[in-house]
């Protein structure tokens, strides 16, 4: 047993009572939970539960499926209830809403509860101004109701605002009774502070955990420490913080977690990347303030795995290079997992252009087309917005309507929006496009063998053998719409997540010269953070790469 291993095992087993554990990615947080929650099962008293709170449903996709796999589907079932955050508030709320005059029996709120509710204020607005007006009131209603605020509370919080359509949509939802997403969580946290509720909620969970602690609002916390206080396994890493932008607070969340818990458990080695993958995550890492990252099983990789970085004159080249050495890859090793990931959907296209004309298959996460809770809300704008709506409109439409959405929604929304960006090229208009958005199999079950094509966001919490970042240049990584210096790191931090999804190899590459959308070329920057990652590649040129793809597949039956 090595050391590595003990630090494992330790935090599994340790009896300290509030655990914080803070690791690199791929260091085994997850996989940790779920052997935690094998060890805490025997500790259970009779008719006990553990509670795991994940901050999405595909989060809550990911925790079900490693606890399934280490504890078997019937204990699993028995022992261990996992629910994200809208769920077990109103759970809550059903069960004990009476106690503070809630009523029990509302409708689960859905995509359209607030904005048609919303909507009905903007009567008489031009559809520029109306967007304008909707975007504030959605931010004014989720600003008033991010605490245990009750509802007069929150009318005088929105009255403070000066904003009288806030006011009166608020209004209207406390007169017939709705529930918006915001009030779930809002009611749930405010009966989680009546004592007896309270106590109720942490005799039956003797145990709560949960991932990534980072993506997490103050006010999701606050449920978490509130719903179960005898044993608490909360796991992170804040340097894989990318989703600011929807309320979560990393830096908040590990000042109140250290309070509670003391210094945290690290896991220190990654499990899931090779050496040469680590030294290039390190270079980033350590320039987030992070430290350098050791593999867990440095031997076992072939060669030590793969960084390279390759520069292109234009993005044509730079795509040829990536479908090609993709696909090379693909048909050495048919088992092989392979992620194209971008920052942004726009950078990928000369990539998915690649694709599409040589028929090398590759499967595309494009939002748009991967998730039906998306695809509907699209639909939906378009009903709404009537007739011909540009594709400015369809975005203002769908985005201002979704603030309430869980932030992996609003993310999606994002991607998929960029998508159908797009598609609209390709089809000549925006109805066209959006009649080719269906429905397909749900990406969350896990990752195939073959090419996968993707964008930055949805790449969290995946893994792939091989990794390829096109569009390594400014504008893109770093975003052009990151002006501050928090942005910034923000966009920094979204590039170690990237990295990190790489197993066995990761290929960044860049061009110097694009196309713009009226089809003429133009001259990019190369990304800021190059000489960053220029010293951890481990091949110079693309023939020393394709040699070491067609060594390793080969002669060795594909690493680790
Ligand atoms: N103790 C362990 N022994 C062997 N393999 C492990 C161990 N812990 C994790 N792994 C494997 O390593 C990979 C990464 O683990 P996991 O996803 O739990 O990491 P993580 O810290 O949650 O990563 P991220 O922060 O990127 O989500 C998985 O394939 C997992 O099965």
């Amino acid at each position: 047993m090595t050391t590595r291993r003990q630090a494992f095992d330790e935090a599994v087993e340790t009896d300290q009572r509030n655990l914080l554990v803070i690791a690199a990615p791929g260091c085994g947080k997850t996989e940790l939970l779920a052997h935690r929650a094998l060890q805490q099962i025997s500790l259970l008293a009779e008719g006990r539960q553990i509670l795991a709170l994940t901050f999405s449903n595909k989060a809550k996709t990911n925790l079900n499926g490693r606890l399934n796999d280490v504890l078997g589907v019937e204990r699993k079932r028995r022992f261990v209830v996992v629910h994200n955050f809208h769920g077990h508030s109103a759970e809550i709320i059903r069960c004990h809403g009476r106690t503070l005059g809630i009523p029990v029996d509302f409708e689960i709120p859905t995509d359209r509860t607030q904005p048609d509710i919303v909507d009905a204020y903007l009567e008489g607005l031009t559809e520029r101004e109306a967007d304008g007006v909707r975007a504030l009131i959605n931010s004014q209603l989720g600003e008033a109701k991010r605490g245990p605020y009750s509802d007069d509370e929150v009318l005088a919080r929105l009255r403070d605002t000066g904003d009288q359509r806030s006011v009166l949509v608020e209004e209207h939802r406390q007169r017939t009774g709705v529930l918006f997403y915001d009030d779930l969580l809002r009611h749930g946290q405010r009966l989680l502070r009546v004592p007896e509720i309270a106590r109720l909620y942490r005799t039956h969970f003797q145990s709560v955990m949960v991932d990534e602690f980072q993506d997490l609002s103050p006010q999701q916390l606050d449920i978490v420490l509130r719903s179960s206080d005898r044993s608490r396994t909360v796991v992170g890493d804040p340097l894989q913080g990318i989703y600011s932008w929807t309320g979560a607070r990393p830096a908040e969340n590990e000042r109140l977690l250290r309070r509670i818990s003391g210094d945290p458990l690290s896991l220190g080695t990654s499990y899931r990347s090779s050496p040469n993958v680590l030294r290039i995550l390190g270079a980033v890492s350590v320039e987030l303030g992070g430290a350098p990252l050791a593999a867990a099983d440095p031997e076992n990789w072939f060669e030590g795995g793969t960084a390279a970085g390759f520069f292109f004159k234009t993005g044509a080249d730079e795509a040829n290079f990536v479908r090609t050495t993709a696909a090379e890859i693909h048909e050495r090793a048919p088992e092989a997992t392979i992620g194209v990931i971008c920052r942004s959907g726009w950078r990928r296209k000369p990539v998915d252009s690649a694709f599409t004309r040589s028929g090398t298959p590759a499967r595309r996460w494009d939002l748009a087309t991967d998730d039906p809770e998306v695809i509907s809300r699209i639909h939906d704008a378009v009903d709404r917005l009537g007739a011909t709506p540009t594709l400015d409109q369809l975005r203002t439409h769908v985005l201002t309507n979704a603030e309430s959405a869980d932030s992996e929604t609003f993310a999606a929304l994002v991607e998929a929006l960029d998508a159908l960006d797009e598609m609209v090229a390709e089809s000549g208009s925006v109805m066209a496009a959006v009649s080719r958005l269906r429905a397909a199999e749900d990406v969350a079950e896990g990752i195939t063998p073959g090419i996968h094509l993707l964008n930055a966001h949805v790449g969290k919490g995946q893994q792939f053998d091989w990794v390829f970042i096109p569009g390594f240049d400014e504008g893109n990584m770093p975003s052009f719409l990151a002006k501050s210096a928090s942005e910034r790191a923000e966009e920094l931090r979204v590039l170690l997540v990237v990295i990190s999804r790489a197993r066995h190899g990761v290929v960044i590459t860049g061009a110097a010269s694009l196309i713009s959308k009226k089809g003429n070329p133009y001259s990019v920057a190369p990304s800021r953070w190059r000489p960053l990652v220029r010293g951890s590649m481990t091949h110079s040129t693309r023939a020393e790469l394709v040699s070491h793809i067609r060594r390793m597949y080969s002669d060795h039956q594909s690493s680790s």
